[in-house]
């Protein structure tokens, strides 16, 4: 049994000094925070679960180290996760953040522990890498092209998940995790296509070239060939937790609780932590059904984030709802909820609108204007004011007339906001590396893209005799006319590869995409009259040179006098607190949140059923996240014509919302 701690009213006292800024934990917490069991937290959103979890380390921290070289480990999903918890409490815990203890993330968890000891048990020296970047790189290199295509088509724009997704059990291809084998649709295991599939992927694990799924794959073989690595485990770790549990996909669940819950057995008390209903990460639906509760559950119902406007409203798209499910917003701000009321015509106003609406309530309420200028000690503001949107996909010029499938970018002329990107690197992987990391759009990639194929035109200096002075503009209508005269789809064709590889290269698969757009750049030529000559060196060439690292630029934001605001999406506001939120409509799947959730927005909680669909409860899940996030004032932008349509019962009448037409 783990050594037995106990946590005082002194203990939490301390806490509450360094993270509460005067104020104090309440029965709910301190509950929680006491509690050193194995149990599950399930706790709504801003009502403190990562508070509460930084306390409890932070009182731990008092009582380390443990007897017997026992030590603590807390797992996240992202590096950000975990960067967030040092950030706020490494320089009081000098003990937790060394030997025995572990923080990190779940995959260098079990790469470090579980991963790199079994591999190097079997090879007699250690992987290479585990990276999906470079396992992509080498597998493209590897399998030959011919077979490649074969696969790509059978795939589309699953290919790219399918290689990350398979391993191989006696010569069959199989899932990396379950292992059971993988039928490819019209292809046989003697074909030279699914033999080098094999061979390929053989010669990388024997070479140490491993993916983060491959991980995973070892580390479940090192604990069946082991049973006893597991008793280890639960010896080192006398005291696990794991935040954004909701966030875990189905094999780091299962792993984690093979090893520290062990069917009611193990030796470690196991604490999960998250909020089931801001799961959108793994967007797995079936997720609700993976996360089965402990037996011991704590819970924390009230949200200090929130305002009782904001909580009731954000109640509503709630789709997990145990009985009783209510959040308290225990935040007294009273300010109301405001739509900014938009027409095609306004549109670009309505971040104006939102910037002057600021303004307005500064000068009226002060602990809003004090919250909005409050700055942490490393300078950035506690609680930024934020404009977000799901759908941030940039629009392709040919749906730029498009008026009815409104994103981020219709929102707000980028042109101007964005500083000027480098357009002649040196070679086509440094356009695919160096766009803009700061913007959470894809449009920086796909310009970067642009850009690349625009460079090569140049340089091919082809008969077309135009090549040399396109604009991204102009190709485009030159790849439009291309299709239309030989009636052939290339330019959905194009956009759609514009798309999947401004997707891949967000998702770090950057090497798949050198590759799959090298292979594309022939045809993309035929469009021009010509093909790869002069522009070979720049398309091989992979030295990414000196060049400046946009990294250190500086983030998406509009600064208006002295009310300075940050664009971005919804993913990325995750776990953050906002004093003020604009929640922008966005088209996603034939329709805008405002549609699908109307009766939400009008205070009718969801009903979740089995007639509910996925787009629906999608829309819930990022609706909650992003309408979740600021302590003052939420702001929503709908478009007039919707607004007419669904939310007519809503007028200045109404004591909870605000409604400003945008001129
Ligand atoms: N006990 C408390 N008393 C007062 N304020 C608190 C308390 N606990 C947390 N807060 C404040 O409430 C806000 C939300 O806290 P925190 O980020 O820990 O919540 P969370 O549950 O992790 O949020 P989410 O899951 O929605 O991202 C923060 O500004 C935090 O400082």
């Amino acid at each position: 049994m783990p050594q037995e701690i106990s946590i005082t009213d002194d203990d939490i006292l301390y806490a509450e000094k360094i993270l509460l800024n005067g104020s104090n934990f309440d029965d709910e917490r301190r509950l929680f925070i006491k509690d050193l069991g194995t149990l599950d937290l399930q706790a709504v959103h801003g009502s403190g679960k990562t508070t509460v979890l930084l306390a409890k380390l932070l009182i731990l921290e008092r009582k380390l180290p443990l007897d017997n070289g026992c030590g603590i480990l807390v797992i996240s999903h992202t590096n950000a996760a975990v960067d967030e918890i040092k950030i706020r409490i490494q320089k009081y815990c000098p003990k937790l953040f060394s030997y025995p203890n572990f923080i990190g993330t779940i995959q260098s968890f079990v790469d470090g522990f579980l991963a790199i000891p079994y591999y190097a048990q079997w090879k007699k020296h250690k992987p290479v890498r585990i990276d999906n970047d470079i396992f992509n790189e080498q597998f493209n290199h590897k399998y030959p092209i011919k077979y490649r295509s074969g696969l790509e088509h059978r795939f589309g724009n699953r290919y790219s998940s399918f290689i990350e997704e398979f391993t191989i059990v006696d010569q069959t291809i199989s899932h990396f995790y379950t292992k059971e084998p993988i039928i490819i649709p019209n292809l046989g295991v003697t074909t030279p296509t699914y033999v080098n599939l094999v061979k390929t992927k053989k010669e990388l694990l024997n070479t140490g070239i491993l993916n983060f799924n491959d991980a995973y794959t070892f580390a479940k073989s090192y604990l069946e060939k082991h049973p006893q690595l597991k008793n280890l485990l639960q010896r080192r770790f006398s005291y696990v937790f794991i935040d954004e549990m909701q966030d875990m996909d189905i094999h780091q669940y299962n792993i984690l609780e093979n090893i520290f819950y062990d069917n009611a057995n193990s030796k470690s008390r196991y604490q999960r932590i998250g909020d089931k209903n801001q799961a959108i990460f793994n967007g797995d639906i079936r997720f609700h059904n993976i996360w089965v509760d402990r037996t011991k559950l704590l819970t924390l119902n009230g949200s200090h984030r929130l305002s009782a406007n904001i909580s009731d409203l954000v109640n509503c798209f709630a789709l997990h709802r145990p009985d009783g499910f209510n959040v308290i917003g225990l935040n007294r701000c009273n300010i109301k909820l405001y739509i900014l009321k938009y027409s095609n015509e306004t549109i670009k106003n309505v971040i104006p609108e939102f910037i002057n609406l600021i303004k307005r309530i500064k000068d009226q309420n002060i602990d809003f204007a004090n919250i909005i200028k409050e700055k942490n000690d490393n300078g950035k503001y506690k609680y930024p004011i934020k404009v977000i949107a799901w759908n941030t996909i940039w629009k392709t010029e040919e749906d730029n007339n498009d008026v009815d499938k409104i994103r981020l970018a219709d929102y707000i002329d980028f042109s101007s906001q964005i500083h000027k990107i480098n357009i002649d690197y040196p070679n086509l992987k440094s356009y695919l590396v160096f766009y803009d990391r700061k913007k959470h759009t894809l449009n920086v990639i796909r310009t970067s893209i642009l850009n690349a194929l625009l460079r090569i035109l140049r340089l091919e200096n082809s008969t077309d005799s135009k090549s040399r002075n396109y604009t991204r503009n102009t190709l485009i209508n030159k790849i439009k006319e291309y299709s239309e005269v030989n009636n052939i789809q290339f330019q959905e064709q194009f956009s759609l590869n514009l798309y999947n590889w401004s997707i891949d290269i967000v998702k770090g698969r950057t090497s798949t995409v050198l590759e799959n757009i090298k292979t594309y750049i022939p045809t993309f030529l035929k469009v021009f009259n010509t093909q790869i000559v002069n522009s070979k060196n720049f398309i091989e060439s992979e030295d990414l040179g000196e060049v400046i690292d946009l990294e250190t630029e500086t983030p998406n934001t509009i600064k208006d006098e002295d009310v300075e605001i940050e664009i971005s999406n919804v993913h990325a506001s995750k776990g953050q607190t906002h004093s003020a939120t604009l929640y922008l409509e966005s088209y996603y799947y034939r329709s805008y949140e405002s549609e699908r959730l109307s009766p939400q927005f009008l205070g009718n909680p969801i009903v979740v059923n089995n007639n509910l669909g996925v787009r629906i409860k999608e829309s819930a899940r990022m609706a909650y996240v992003g309408l979740s996030r600021p302590t003052h004032l939420l702001c929503i932008a709908i478009h007039e014509d919707r607004f007419n349509r669904l939310f007519g019962e809503l007028n200045n009448q109404n004591d909870k919302w605000e409604i400003i037409n945008v001129q």
